[in-house]
């Protein structure tokens, strides 16, 4: 068996163009699935940031490892580009073992998944990104594959049906999700493990934009990354992108080397403001902040407004707005902030939320 195989139909391709589009989404092009690959740290110990989920997973596949075990089961959670997928692999790679990829959408059959299972070796990795979008029936007999490494397979139909038992080899389930929240509470209780990935510091980005443009390359002075760190929403995969055209710009209008100045140039060009929010941030924020008075909308509401997906306002929009305080989601829907409207030079009105801009 092959070590590491990539599923390339596991890539997401059907978030709605507007959203894969977008030069600072989180969601990943297809044309980029292969640049991507090339920059995906392959160790733990060149996988920069998410200090939390490194320190306890160390410790977990040291002692795994000593113990010739199967690691717990994973779920990885966070919004896209945060570095999922990556640390499934480099936990797989850590433990020496093999790793076989799929995706919840793809899985639609329990046959699909029994093959699969049944073609591991011993203490391989399974992972299955988007696992919130597991059908039931998938869900419901990777139960006791998880609980006992064991199939119950239905073979027949009618009278003659019966169930089989099937011993599996013990092995680790990887399941990566946008929405732990999406997940059935049986499910995500499986999970021995979970880390949650949060949004990368300017620090953390800047050295990943120094690591990226090595292994490309390009000519970058230590103001140029933090410029581009700066602007990338806590993202790695942002930034690498981010990178790559300001490179271009680099190239065609300047002297080749990606300056703070040529950084700030490109950015502009691209549309990508000071705070790192691209067009459909700002669409969104000005929709809450002019067409609902500054809120609260239901989130159906807003979708429609500046028609988008509900899915990728929650999922890939949304995320980094509040975590920067610009947005409150609040039982009665989304809320402006005052830094908010500070953002677009307006002045709060009275009771509004939020700290200061
Ligand atoms: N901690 C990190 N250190 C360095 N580079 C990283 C890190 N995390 C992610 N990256 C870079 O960002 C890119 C995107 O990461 P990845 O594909 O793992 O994200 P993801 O969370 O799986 O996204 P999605 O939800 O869309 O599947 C990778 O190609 C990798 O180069
Ligand atoms: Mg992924």
């Amino acid at each position: 068996m092959a070590i590491h195989t990539e599923d390339l139909s596991a890539i997401p391709e059907d978030l709605p163009e507007s959203a894969s589009d977008r030069l600072v989404s989180g969601a990943v092009g297809n044309s980029e699935a292969i640049f991507e690959r090339a920059l995906r740290p392959k160790q733990l110990d060149e996988y920069v940031g998410q200090t939390k989920a490194r320190a306890q997973l160390e410790i977990f596949i040291a002692a795994t490892r000593a113990r010739e075990e199967a690691l717990d089961h994973v779920l990885l959670f966070g919004p896209p580009g945060l570095g999922k997928t990556t640390l499934a692999h480099i936990i797989a790679r850590e433990l020496g073992v093999n790793l076989r990829q799929t995706s919840g959408p793809v899985l639609d059959r329990p046959g699909d998944l029994a093959a699969l299972l049944t073609n591991l070796e011993t203490n391989d990795v399974l992972f299955i990104d988007e696992i919130h979008r597991l059908s039931p029936v998938v869900e419901e007999i990777l139960y006791p594959a998880l609980e006992d490494y064991s199939l119950d397979i239905m073979i027949g139909e009618g009278p003659a049906a019966r169930s089989v038992k099937i011993d599996l080899k013990p092995f680790t389930l990887i399941g990566a999700t946008t929405r732990a929240g999406m997940l059935t509470n049986p499910l995500r209780d499986r999970f021995g493990i979970v880390a949650r990935l949060e949004f990368y510091t300017t620090e953390e980005l800047t050295k990943i934009i120094n690591r990226s443009a090595n292994l490309l390359k390009a000519k970058i002075d230590p103001a140029g990354s933090v410029e581009i760190a700066k602007r990338a929403r806590g993202t790695p995969r942002i930034a690498n992108r981010l990178l790559r055209r300001v490179r271009d710009y680099a190239e065609v209008k300047g002297t080749g080397v990606i300056t703070k100045d040529i950084a700030d140039a490109a950015l502009k060009m691209l549309d990508v403001d000071p705070s790192g929010f691209d067009v459909m941030d700002r669409k969104l924020l000005e929709a809450i902040l002019h067409k609902f008075d500054g809120g609260p909308v239901g989130i159906d509401n807003l979708a429609a407004a500046i028609g988008e997906e509900r899915d990728t306002i929650e999922d890939v929009l949304e995320p980094y707005l509040i975590q920067q305080g610009y947005l409150q989601r609040t039982s009665r829907g989304r809320v402006a902030t005052r830094q908010a409207y500070a953002h677009f030079g307006l002045t709060p009105p009275i009771g509004s939320v939020g700290s200061e801009g």
